[in-house]
């Protein structure tokens, strides 16, 4: 019967829900379509980074859009609970609801990491990894689930975001896989050892930057 009620109410949405749902598409995507991935690119950033100033700043601008992504989310999620249904009886309501609980797990769990070097410190990296990479593939999941629910709940088209949408995440899972490549594509150019990686033979690499690479990675 409940259905029943939702198809009647479908038909003649109010104009404040159309807005609401509106605002809490429009809330989620930057939050969970925007600033998560891209605090997680800039962290990864930091993977070859020294021990620095710079260092410093890709961490802070992790924590600051992490801090806007949890704060739009958790605006959206006030928004939803006072003027949707609340019956969680479809995908997008379930795991939108289990979302916004993993998500401010995920932000706690960021503040109560262990320092670099200390024994829990890769337990801590593993779970904070593995969960914020997972929400924020949850977090794409659901905004073509809530397009598809707009579809479904005003008839409306949604193909242009669908596409923007798709259009987005390609380029961040371009950079993504980049960031992995980049210094290995800096160094097709160069001699490792008795290899010869590139078509030039005359770049041998300075022993002191190789240092100051090795240096690196183990910081
Ligand atoms: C990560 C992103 C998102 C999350 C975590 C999320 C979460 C949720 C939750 C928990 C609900 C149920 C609220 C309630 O009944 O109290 C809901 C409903 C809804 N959301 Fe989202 N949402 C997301 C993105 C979107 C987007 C991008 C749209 C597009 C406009 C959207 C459209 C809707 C609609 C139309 C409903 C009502 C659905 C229905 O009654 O079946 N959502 N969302
Ligand atoms: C919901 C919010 C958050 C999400 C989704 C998230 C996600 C992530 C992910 C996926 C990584 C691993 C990146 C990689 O592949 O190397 C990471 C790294 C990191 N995060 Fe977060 N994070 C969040 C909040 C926070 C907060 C609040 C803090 C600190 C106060 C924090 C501190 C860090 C640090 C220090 C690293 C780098 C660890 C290392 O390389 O040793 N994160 N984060």
């Amino acid at each position: 019967q409940e259905i029943n009620v939702e198809k009647v109410d479908s038909n003649k949405l109010s104009h404040k829900l159309l807005f609401n749902i509106t605002i809490h598409g429009f809330l989620l995507w930057a939050s969970m379509g925007f600033l998560m991935p891209v605090g997680i690119l800039t962290i990864r950033m930091s993977n070859r980074e020294e021990c620095g100033r710079r260092l410093r700043i890709l961490f802070q601008v992790h924590v600051i859009s992490q801090m806007l992504a949890v704060l739009l989310a958790t605006a959206g999620a006030v928004l939803s609970f006072k003027n949707f249904n609340n019956t969680f009886n479809n995908n997008h309501q379930r795991i939108g609801v289990a979302l916004y609980g993993i998500i401010w797990l995920q932000f706690l769990i960021g503040f109560l990491r262990p320092n670099r070097g200390s024994k829990g410190r890769s337990v801590w990296f593993f779970a904070h990894w593995i969960l914020g990479t997972a929400v924020s593939l949850m977090g794409v999941f659901s905004i073509y689930s809530g397009l598809q629910a707009y579809h479904e709940k005003t008839s409306r088209k949604i193909r242009i975001w669908t596409s923007l949408f798709t259009a987005e995440i390609v380029f961040i899972c371009f950079f993504y896989l980049f960031q992995d490549k980049w210094s290995y594509i800096q160094r097709q150019g160069v001699i490792l050892g008795n290899e010869i990686a590139g078509p030039t033979t005359d770049q041998e690499v300075p022993p002191r930057e190789k240092q100051k690479e090795l240096a690196m990675e183990s910081c």
